[in-house]
């Protein structure tokens, strides 16, 4: 039986369907629950990640330290995981998690800048905490750019390399290729988180493990970005139906989601608008933006992100979901 490291990302990508509204005592009760049901690893934090709580990416209801600190006690077995992208988060805010007993870093570079995270990955390296590079919008560049930046990330000392489909914009033949590939070349192990905006996540995790992937993340209830991740108690079920060992716990996973369903904020499902995520390729966090934006000027916001994946914008970019608003807004008044 192969045996699949789960990364269970409700408290983090999860944190963006809620608005980065999940209290502490709320992330307490769903990590002790994924630590009960036998989950790997669970990552936690604003949907951005240390030092995503801001004026450009919304402010989550408590601090880091309040978040980690709630977490941290429930927790038994299960590790606990931050993710880091540069420029948002800094060392310093990473030596502040490692005080909450954080063992698992992910540094999250777009999919052509590995090398925004070398510093980051050696200073976890160093401080004894496992690294994780993380390629975000994976879709945007092609197998061999993806794994040429895959082995940049293994250089720098991490631990495995996730290959992102950020933008839940990857087909299957996508994640073979860029899957095979690397898995092929690389020595570390491979890991993929997927985004269901074309209704592919679970589908596309099965590949990637088909493909090589030894790691891969869900989500309870499929709380994330755009139309969610991969629905973590439906994933475990289809990893127990293929004869794969995840260690965990498929009834306990859907008990949990029963109390996750009452916590969200809306349901997670594909609608017009994170379907034209997917289609578009437009980074997966841009939705809840792009809808405030659709409404304060009258736009669609369907058209919105449309044009921000026409113009290849990646995360960081949030301002300009406003000036292409705007600009739509403009040639809307003046037909
Ligand atoms: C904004 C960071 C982003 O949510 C990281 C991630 O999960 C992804 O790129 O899919
Ligand atoms: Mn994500």
């Amino acid at each position: 039986m192969k045996s699949i490291r789960i990364i269970d990302s409700t408290l983090r990508d999860g944190m963006h369907a809620v608005s980065h509204q999940f209290t502490p005592e709320q992330m307490a009760m769903i990590a002790g629950k994924l630590d009960e049901a036998g989950v790997d690893t669970v990552e936690v934090g604003h949907g951005d990640g240390l030092g995503g709580s801001s004026f450009q990416y919304g402010f989550s209801k408590a601090t880091e330290e309040q978040y980690l600190k709630a977490v941290s006690e429930a927790l038994t077995k299960t590790k606990l995981a931050v993710l880091l992208i540069p420029g948002i988060g800094t060392v310093e805010d990473l030596e502040v998690a490692m005080e909450y007993g954080v063992k698992t870093v992910r540094v999250a570079t777009h999919v052509t800048e590995a090398d925004a995270g070398e510093q980051h990955i050696k200073f976890a390296k160093k401080s004894g905490l496992e690294a994780i590079g993380f390629l975000m919008m994976s879709h945007m560049a092609p197998p061999e750019k993806v794994l040429e930046q895959a082995k940049l990330f293994e250089s720098y000392g991490a631990d495995t390399v996730y290959i992102t489909d950020s933008a839940g914009a990857m087909l299957p033949h996508d994640v073979r290729a860029r899957i095979g590939l690397v898995s092929k070349e690389l020595s570390v192990p491979i890991g993929f988180h997927a985004h269901n905006n074309l209704g592919l996540a679970v589908g596309n995790t099965l590949t990637a493990i088909e493909a090589g992937a030894a790691s891969v993340d869900g989500t309870v209830c499929g709380l994330g970005a755009g139309s969610g991740n991969s629905q973590l108690e439906a994933l475990i079920a289809v990893l127990n139906k293929g004869g794969y060992n995840t260690g965990a716990d498929l009834y306990k996973l859907m008990d949990l989601s029963k109390e996750v369903e009452g916590l969200m904020h809306r349901p997670q499902t594909i609608n017009s608008d994170s379907l034209a995520i997917g289609y578009a390729g437009a980074y997966g966090s841009f939705l809840l933006h792009s809808r405030r934006a659709a409404e304060k000027f009258g736009v669609d916001a369907r058209e919105i992100l449309l044009e921000l994946g026409r113009r290849k914008t990646v995360g960081g970019q949030e301002d300009m979901i406003i000036d292409v608003a705007i600009e739509l807004a403009k040639a809307k008044s003046s037909k």
